[in-house]
């Protein structure tokens, strides 16, 4: 099991209801589990709990078996727990290969070994050809391509997308949506945050968080 969250509850401070209330669910590795919820919702805080980055009320994460806290948070954020967000943030005057393979090439990895792995994780994405060209002048879809390659470069147990196609337009996000699956699929748990329906879809499970009266 690669991602498992058990009975988590919270709420903000401040305000009188939980959010989320007594929230289970699991990401078995190489599933992909949709959530979808009206905005407000809850959506990006159960993200959050789920990376490791906000501590629950009550409840438990759990990645690969072993219970995680917001204290490994740091430790494993880019490693065993990789995100993709709206806006991608490429170095701009890098190349697309570059910046797949960075992060892995600051952690002393060899460049040759994480160029081709880099190359390989591009390619499932749909990126192939001139890979040289700098981050800028790739389009929207394109760089967020990159940045699901990005993310699956250090092989994480856990992907977590909020909205990664959100500032796309529907055709291209669906485009990325479908070559992010298919990256994702026997590589990783995939827990993806979306409005889309069509994208939703294309996951092994859709989970509907219900609005919560929380304020
Ligand atoms: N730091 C915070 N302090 C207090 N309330 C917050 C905080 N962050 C979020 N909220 C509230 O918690 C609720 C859930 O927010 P969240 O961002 O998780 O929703 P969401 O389902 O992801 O929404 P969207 O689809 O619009 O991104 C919202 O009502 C939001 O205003």
């Amino acid at each position: 099991m690669s991602l498992a969250l058990d009975a988590i509850t919270f709420k903000y401070r401040g305000t009188t209801r939980p959010i989320l209330a007594e929230i289970s669910l699991e990401v078995p590795s190489g599933t992909s589990v949709a959530l979808m919820a009206p905005s407000g919702a809850g959506k990006s805080t159960l993200l959050s709990i789920a990376g490791l980055l906000l501590a629950p009320d009550s409840g438990s994460v759990a990645i690969n078996g072993t219970r995680r806290s917001v204290r490994d948070g740091p430790v494993l954020l880019g490693k065993e727990v990789g995100w993709i967000l709206q806006s991608v943030n490429l170095l701009a005057r890098r190349s697309a290969l570059d910046n797949v393979a960075l992060p892995r090439l600051a952690r002393g990895a060899r460049r040759r070994n994480e160029l081709s792995h880099a190359e390989e994780l591009l390619g499932a994405v749909g990126l192939h050809g001139d890979l040289q060209r700098p981050a800028r002048k790739y389009s929207g879809g394109e760089a967020q391509r990159i940045g699901v390659a990005r993310a699956l470069m250090s092989s994480p147990a856990v992907l977590i997308a909020d909205e990664p196609t959100a500032n796309l337009d529907l055709a291209t996000a669906r485009d990325v949506a479908r070559a992010l699956f298919g990256a994702a699929r026997e590589r990783t748990a995939l827990l993806i945050a979306t409005h889309d329906e069509a994208i939703a879809s294309m996951a092994d499970r859709v989970i509907t968080l219900e609005t919560s009266a929380a304020l």
